[in-house]
């Protein structure tokens, strides 16, 4: 199989969005979770998305873990690699953005590398180097609050600068509106300063067409899922991929039971949780329970498994920042975040035992315990449920065939589960 692009994620849910967007924009697209086996069985396709589990573990191990896949896509004839982070870009002064990028750069030996995480249909934008979320800064948005990373600078040239080895530039939007000459000059600008990498402005889908066309001439680029948009549609309009329909995922119904799990606590999954609890039996753990014994799993199964024949149910951990906080307070963030995510993913191995095999899971760290946990290989995209969700069928998977779909805690609207599952039968 040769490729056009190739793409590292560094968590799953970014990844289905990545994988979402060239999809819909005309490339044959797989997921794969982690680097695929020799034996996986995976259609011809035009893209690659390696999912990693690599936004939140320590910064060498997110290195070596993009490194690998960065290899494997290349030893495939891929010239071109999109590290995927996520349009808010979650990280923390440690990393994990600036020393991945900067280990791809020395590997592909890129001078200067284009850098955005923005994707105008969910609403992120940026100008003059500052990110937007809506109509507010990246600090003034529900980000400031995340459980792992909260985001307090909205001046990514100021965030990524405390994260790489390299100075960090701009091409700023009035660049990027004189077109593809006027971006590569000015790149060519910084790099003639020493600077290996600058965030580039994009507000409207129009300046990520002109970065892609940029950013495909060269060995690297760093953003969401709308330079993803730029690079594929750069890749059809230079006919270098004839456009294929986005329909890789249709296939027979896969019946079995459904559910729903929630860890994220975005406010967008926070109000999909209270609407969901209109129209489907909700359970809510309880997250001091989850840290101090092994019961809260057990008591989540027991509840769900006489409703699933009803019909779907959720089961969620999400709080709310402050409920967040005091938890956080009590047993550490980390201890937090891990003891909840492994009580998701042993809730979900046994639903799946139970018969589930239609799985709505909310949140980018909580799909990749429950992902792993099932020892998913890949995934094929299949009907759009909101901007960057599709519904995923599963490659390989031990239980069969499957249907999940992966919810960023920021996506989707506020029926986002029922919308969901009107698209998995
Ligand atoms: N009630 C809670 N208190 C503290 N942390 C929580 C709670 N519920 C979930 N978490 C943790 O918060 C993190 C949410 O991250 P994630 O699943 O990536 O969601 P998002 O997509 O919104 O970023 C996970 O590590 C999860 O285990
Ligand atoms: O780019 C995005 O916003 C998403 O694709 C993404 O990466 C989501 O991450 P989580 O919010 O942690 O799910």
């Amino acid at each position: 199989m040769t490729l056009a692009l190739g793409c590292i994620a560094d968590d799953y849910t970014g990844a289905s969005d990545l994988a979402n967007t060239l999809t819909r924009a005309g490339l044959r697209t797989v997921q794969t979770i982690g680097i695929p086996a020799d034996d996986l069985a995976l259609p011809e396709v035009d893209a690659v998305v390696v999912s990693l589990k690599s936004r939140s573990i320590e910064a060498g191990l997110a290195v070596s873990r993009s490194r690998a896949a960065d290899k494997w896509l290349r030893s495939r004839g891929v010239s071109h690699v999109l590290f995927k982070i996520c349009s808010t870009f979650d990280s923390t002064d440690a990393g994990n953005i600036g020393p991945v990028m900067d280990a791809l750069r020395a590997d592909c030996s890129e001078g200067a590398v284009l850098v955005t995480p923005a994707f105008p249909e969910t609403g992120r934008t940026v100008y003059q180097g500052n990110l937007f979320v809506g109509a507010v800064p990246l600090n003034e948005s529900p980000l400031k609050d995340h459980p792992l990373n909260p985001m307090h600078d909205s001046n990514l040239v100021r965030v990524l600068a405390r994260q790489s080895g390299t100075k960090i530039g701009l091409v700023d939007l009035a660049t990027v509106a004189r077109g593809t000459d006027a971006v590569r000059a000015r790149l060519a600008e910084l790099e003639a300063q020493g600077i290996g990498a600058a965030i580039i402005d994009a507000v409207f889908d129009r300046d990520l067409e002109t970065i892609g066309l940029v950013a495909g001439e060269h060995g690297l680029s760093v953003g969401a899922s709308g330079i993803g948009l730029g690079l594929a549609r750069a890749l059809v309009s230079t006919g270098k991929v004839k456009p294929a329909a986005a329909s890789s995922a249709a296939g027979a119904a896969v019946g079995g039971t459904a559910a729903c799990l929630a860890g994220s606590c975005s406010q967008a999954t926070l109000k999909q949780i209270a609407s969901a609890e209109k129209v489907m039996p909700v359970l809510h753990l309880d997250p001091d329970r989850i840290l101090t014994g092994p019961g809260e799993a057990q008591r989540a199964l027991d509840w769900a498994r006489p409703r699933l024949a009803e019909g779907p149910v959720l089961i969620a951990s999400s709080s709310t920042p402050d409920q967040v906080a005091a938890l956080q307070a009590r047993h550490g963030r980390d201890a937090a975040g891990h003891a909840i995510e492994q009580t998701m993913a042993d809730i979900a191995e046994n639903l799946v035992k139970s018969g589930v095999r239609r799985l709505i899971v909310a949140g980018g760290e909580t799909s990749g315990a429950v992902v792993d946990r099932l020892e998913i290989p890949g995934f094929l995209v299949g009907a759009e449920i909101a901007a960057g969700v599709p519904v995923l069928r599963a490659v390989g998977a031990e239980a069969g065939d499957m249907l999940l779909a992966l919810k960023s805690g920021n996506f989707g609207g506020p029926d986002f589960f029922s919308d969901a599952l009107r698209l998995m039968r």
